[in-house]
């Protein structure tokens, strides 16, 4: 372990999961591949913004980042520390798993779920306190909470502190969702789909106060979110970077503005195109797909996962997977998964599937 080594590093994770095989009970069960042989690597004080279709993978991998899905294969390391290692029972872990899962914070879709109906926003807020944090008296505990809430924008403290979720509007169940995983003093947040449930017009207002929050408390923030739009808006602010995943597998990552303005796999112009704010830069028309419809996770299409839909696949994208490509070469590198990113690749000498054509 070292001060150098990533918040955390995910090598060749997978999550399939077991299940039942239909009404049949001779039937064999099925697996869902949700997550697939993904690398990614979170350092201090990042961002990471994760984009996907519905299904495609995104909270899988998210909570496996945080520790809190255990990978079918490949290893989660918290600062060098596998996290399931920690966790197991008479293991000598160089960092206490409870240290781990005080680092690693999750916020929800809906922050209501993560409140207790019957205690008081400050209730709330001491619990987490109480457990990491025994130095603290009472008065510390509540200073600390009333000045995290004005720091979140909801004042007078006092009175907000003694209100129950039901007297909060989803926005400020949200700020106080924040300020709950951030007095645990985390190194990276999970925030899955965290503003999706809002109003347009908070969606904003709550990106910007993570932006803001992010860049004082110097936490890693992996954000998730169906909306380009959204993902977009904060990677890009936050001079972060945008992955983009396609039936569990994460097929292109890069700096945010580079992947946007050179997106390398089909998909992610795909993925542009069905945005609005993004597809009238360019006046795009025709959709870049050939398929409408995503296949099943469960039975995903062979070799290119992507070529069933893609207007450039060709025989040998149907044959085979492509590898993880860098584009630039760079220190942040952009990489994608595409044959087409390898000038000496057998794609260009093998034949385009029917409606398919290998030019752009
Ligand atoms: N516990 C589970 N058991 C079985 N299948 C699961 C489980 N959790 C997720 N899946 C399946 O794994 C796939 C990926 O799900 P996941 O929720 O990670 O996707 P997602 O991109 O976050 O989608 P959404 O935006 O709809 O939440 C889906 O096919 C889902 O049905």
């Amino acid at each position: 372990m070292s001060a150098d080594e990533p918040v955390v590093s995910m090598d060749g994770v997978d999550v399939h999961f077991e299940t039942e095989g239909g009404l049949n009970p001779f039937e064999n069960p099925e697996t869902v591949r949700a997550v697939d042989g993904v690398d990614l690597e979170i350092p201090e004080n990042d961002v990471v913004a994760i984009v996907g279709e519905s299904g495609s993978g995104k909270t899988t991998l998210g909570k496996a980042a945080v520790g809190l899905q255990r990978p079918s294969g490949g290893t989660v390391s918290y600062r060098g520390q596998d996290v399931w290692e920690a966790k197991k029972r008479f293991s000598n872990p160089s960092i206490p798993y409870e240290e781990i899962r005080r680092s690693l914070q999750i916020i929800h879709q809906d922050p209501g779920s993560s409140l207790n109906p019957h205690r008081t926003v400050e209730a709330s807020l001491a619990e987490p306190l109480k457990k990491y944090q025994t130095d603290l008296g009472p008065e510390d505990r509540e200073a600390r909470i009333l000045a995290m809430l004005e720091r979140v924008g909801m004042a007078p403290p006092h009175d907000y502190a003694q209100r129950y979720p039901h007297q909060l509007s989803g926005g400020e169940k949200q700020r106080v969702a924040l300020v709950r995983a951030l007095l645990m003093n985390p190194d990276l947040i999970l925030a899955d789909e965290a503003v999706s449930a809002l109003d347009v017009s908070l969606r904003v207002e709550v990106m910007d106060l993570m932006l803001d929050l992010q860049e004082q408390f110097d936490t890693s923030f992996l954000f998730i979110s169906h909306d380009l739009s959204n993902a977009r808006y904060l990677a890009e602010h936050a001079g972060g970077r945008l992955g983009v995943m396609y039936l569990g597998e994460l097929v292109e990552l890069g700096e945010a503005q580079e992947v946007l303005q050179n997106p390398q796999h089909p998909y992610t112009k795909v993925l542009k195109w069905a945005t609005p704010s993004l597809s009238l830069e360019e006046g795009a028309t025709e959709p870049p797909v050939r398929e409408i419809d995503i296949p099943d996770p469960v039975d995903p299409p062979s070799g290119c996962r992507f070529h069933t839909r893609c207007p450039h696949a060709t025989d040998h994208c149907k044959r085979t997977a492509p590898d993880v490509r860098s584009v630039d070469g760079g220190a942040r590198t952009h990489r994608a998964s595409c044959f087409r990113l390898e000038d000496g690749s057998d794609y260009w000498r093998s034949e385009p599937l029917e409606g398919a054509r290998l030019d752009d």
